[in-house]
Parts: structure tokens; C-alpha cells; sequence
């Protein structure tokens, strides 16, 4: 589990991260979105126990993470820019990876060996980007740790491979309750992988949601009536954004889809539809005057 209370970071004069508050549940997947800059992999650092925040707690399984041995020994960092020691083969990284992370299991390493068409013994630097990303997610998997955390992790992959490791994403969640935290800058690359998501803008996180409530709480409802539309019709409904098309009155509503197709044929409309929303339309109407910040992260 992780919990991050009110934690900010600032670097000279620029406040990267201001405040942020937020709990990813053991065996669950967090989605972290935000534009370019938006504190992102300051933010996971900080998780990962790499940086120190200035103020706030955040705490792994119960425990601060910082310079904190034994919880690093279970809690992995795949940051967006890959690192390995110069001219190391695959077989000698994971003899490295070993060395240091207690629950490495090397039963695991040699059956995802099946999954990654990579020879143990290329030297890592050596190969395409794609393929170092492989190699990073096979250690890191092998290493079985009890949090991940995902600095962009699907960059560079290709289709095939981006629906193994997502596969493989929820197995470990599924099997060995996982806990993960995966940052990225477009919604459609994760909608399908997350639980949760919050939206970081300019450091702050302006948006947290269930993805499940997301998509049953909030449709998009076409209507028309025979006079004017009765003003009893518009208070009781909460209505996120509407508009007016001659005689349709298009709104976008919250609740729940029973109740809301009770209330509008209460007042005999002459036409009635209830439509679905694409997730990237809940979220700009969700977003409201923030909107802004959701486009760069959804096209
Ligand atoms: N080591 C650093 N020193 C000074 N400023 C930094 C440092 N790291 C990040 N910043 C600044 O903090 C802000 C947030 O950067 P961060 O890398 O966390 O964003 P991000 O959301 O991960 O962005 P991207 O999607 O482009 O990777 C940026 O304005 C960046 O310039």
C-alpha cells in the first residue's frame, strides 16, 4: 500500500510538487496522468524513496521509504530513462539484481524467459529500446516485489509486447496482491490497466477517480418536450454541462442511470435518449474549466 500525505517538492524557485494527498490500496493499479512538467517523475522519485520530500509523509506498506533498506529491497522504481551497468549481458543483470533484492526468484526469470525473445546472454546496450525495456521489465518482475512503480513504462514498446506486460501487470496484482503506481501522459495507454486515476497539473492533483464510477455514474442524455422545458425537469438532476439544439436539450448528467431515466420520463418528454460517454468525454466534462489540462494527456 502507499499512502501520500500533503507532499510538496520544490527545486531552487520551481514548486514541482505542492501538496498532493493520495492512497493506492495493496493489490491495486494507480494511474499518476499529467502533461509534460507536470511533477510526474519528481512525485514517483519521492515514492520510490530516490528523492526526499521537503514536507509531507509518504509511507510504503506502513513504513517511510526513504533510506529505508529493507522496503527498497521491496519496492522497485522502473524509471523513463533505463539505466544498466556499461557492457553487461541480461544473465549478468540479473545476477546483479540477485545480489540485492531478497525476493528475486529465479524460477520466475526463466519462465518469463518465454515471453521475451531475448537472449540472456546480449549484451543490453547493445540492443534496441524496445527491447532494453523488455529486458527491464523481465528483472523487474523476476524480482517479485510487493510495489512497482512505473515511470512510463510502455514508451517504446510495441503492440504485442505493451498487451504482454500489461497482462503480466495483472497477474502479479492478481496472484501476489502487487501494489503499482504507473505514471504516463496519455489516458488510452493505461484506461484499461487502472483502477484509479488522478490527474497532476502544475504539481497539483486536480483529479481523482474510480474508473469503474467513472463510466456508470455519468451519461450524456438527449431530450425534448412538447412546450418549454419544465423548469422542475433542470433542478432536480445534476447536470454537469448542457446545451440547447433547437428543441433537444443535450445534457451531460451524474447519477445513476435508473434514476435519471425515471426522473425525465416523469415529465413526458417527447424524446428521450440515454447515450454512453467515452472515458476521455467524462473527463474533460468532469474537468470542467480545468479542461485544459486533459487535452495534451488523451489525444
Ligand atoms: N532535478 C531537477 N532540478 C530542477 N528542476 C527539476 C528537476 N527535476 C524536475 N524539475 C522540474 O520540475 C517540474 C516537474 O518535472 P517532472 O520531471 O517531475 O515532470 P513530469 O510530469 O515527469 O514530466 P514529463 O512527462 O515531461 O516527464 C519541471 O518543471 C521540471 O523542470
Amino acid at each position: 500500500m502507499i499512502q501520500v500525505e500533503n507532499v510538496s517538492k520544490r527545486f531552487s524557485d520551481m514548486e514541482a510538487v505542492k501538496g498532493v494527498t493520495f492512497t493506492v490500496p495493496k493489490g491495486s493499479i494507480y494511474g499518476l496522468l499529467g502533461s509534460n512538467g507536470a511533477g510526474k517523475t519528481t512525485l514517483l522519485k519521492m515514492i520510490a524513496g530516490i528523492y526526499r520530500q521537503d514536507s509531507g509523509t509518504i509511507f510504503i506498506d506502513g513504513e517511510p521509504i526513504f533510506e529505508n533498506v529493507k522496503r527498497k529491497e521491496r519496492t522497485l522504481f522502473l524509471p523513463d530513462a533505463l539505466y544498466f551497468f556499461p557492457h553487461t549481458t541480461v544473465q549478468q543483470m540479473a545476477d546483479f539484481y540477485k545480489s540485492i533484492y531478497p525476493t528475486w526468484s529465479d524460477e520466475r526469470f526463466h519462465k518469463l524467459k518465454e515471453l521475451f525473445p531475448i537472449d540472456v546472454n546480449k549484451k543490453i546496450q547493445r540492443m534496441s529500446k524496445g527491447m532494453q525495456r523488455q529486458v527491464a521489465f523481465w528483472l523487474t518482475l523476476s524480482a517479485l516485489p510487493d510495489v512497482l512503480i512505473l515511470d512510463e513504462p510502455l514508451d517504446g514498446l510495441d503492440a504485442v509486447m505493451r498487451q504482454k506486460v500489461k497482462n503480466l501487470l495483472f497477474q502479479d496484482v492478481a496472484e501476489r496482491e502487487m501494489t503499482v503506481l504507473i505514471s504516463s501522459h496519455n489516458l488510452r495507454e493505461v484506461e484499461d490497466l487502472c483502477d484509479r486515476i488522478g490527474i497532476l497539473h502544475q504539481g497539483t492533483l486536480i483529479l481523482e477517480k474510480e474508473l469503474d464510477d467513472l463510466k456508470t455514474d455519468i451519461h450524456k442524455i438527449q431530450v425534448a418536450f412538447k412546450g418549454p422545458i419544465p423548469d422542475l425537469f433542470l433542478q432536480n438532476m445534476d447536470i454537469l454541462y448542457k446545451e440547447q439544439r433547437g428543441s433537444v436539450l443535450l445534457c451531460i448528467v451524474r447519477g445513476k442511470e435508473e434514476k435519471i431515466t425515471k426522473h425525465i420520463q416523469a415529465h413526458n418528454p417527447i424524446l428521450f435518449d440515454l447515450l454512453p460517454l467515452t472515458l476521455e468525454e467524462i473527463f474533460i466534462y468532469e474537468m470542467g474549466d480545468k479542461g485544459y489540462a486533459i487535452e495534451n494527456i488523451i489525444l
